[in-house]
């Protein structure tokens, strides 16, 4: 069976992110590619890693006006990935004309609410309600628009699959029991996250961090 798991691969260097997959890519079901990787290495270092024959999720977390967010779309067509992201807060507009930009077999998913933010950080943004109804606003919008599903974190997954249940559903910030949250403000674990109704969860430094990569990878994939 395919692993739900896809591992973030952030650092800006390509051959420290091709020896990370070369020792997980047989406990992963995908690589995950984010602004640090592609900032420092482009087409290139995307073609490049296709290589290895795992879907790539391409997390640019586009957020701009809808022409310019649909021009980059339409910019990254040659790289093929299987997921994109964009941010909901971009607007309707603009996540109907990413969806409309993007290759037949791209999946565009939306991001809610970062995993990195807590109730006081949307507060000092200026965002009325609490996580769960930041999620389902935004849920619903990228639902309206098209997209095929949506980010957040393991702690909104199951009312958001309630008013989508079609929908896909990408849970990043998830760490092992005893795992450094780091920045993460938001961490459920794998298993809490995928019981929960994640589609697929995003692993990065629990895996990429650790002294035996591919260990990290296999023991988290026997909790799920
Ligand atoms: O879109 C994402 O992938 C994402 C959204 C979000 O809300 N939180 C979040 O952590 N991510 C990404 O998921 C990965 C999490 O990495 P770790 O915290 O190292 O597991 C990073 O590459 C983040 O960019």
């Amino acid at each position: 069976m395919t692993s739900i798991i896809y591992v973030a691969i952030d650092t800006p260097l390509l051959t420290r992110a091709q020896q990370i997959v070369q020792q997980v890519r047989n406990h992963v079901g995908g690589i995950k590619l984010g602004l640090e990787f592609f900032c420092a290495n482009g087409h290139h270092g995307v073609l490049e890693m296709r290589k290895f024959g795992l879907p790539i999720f391409l997390d640019l977390k586009l957020h701009d006006i809808p022409n310019t967010v649909a021009s980059a779309v339409q910019a990254l067509h040659t790289l093929e990935p299987a997921i994109l992201t964009v941010h909901a807060a971009g607007g309707r507009a603009m996540m109907e004309d990413a969806k409309a930009a993007a290759g037949m077999h791209t999946k565009v998913v939306a991001v809610t609410m970062l995993t990195s933010l807590d109730q006081n950080d949307l507060d000092d943004i200026g965002m009325t309600g609490d996580p769960h109804t930041q999620v389902e606003r935004l849920a619903k919008l990228a639902r309206d628009a098209g997209l095929d599903g949506i980010v957040c974190s393991g702690a909104e997954v199951a009312h958001a699959r309630k008013i989508w249940p079609s929908g896909f559903f990408v849970v990043p910030g998830v760490r092992p029991t005893g795992a450094s949250k780091g920045d993460q403000k938001r961490a459920v674990t794998p298993r809490q996250a995928l019981d929960a109704g994640a589609s697929i969860l995003v692993i990065g430094r629990p895996i990429t961090q650790a002294a035996e990569p591919d260990v990290a990878a296999r023991e988290i994939e026997a909790t799920l």
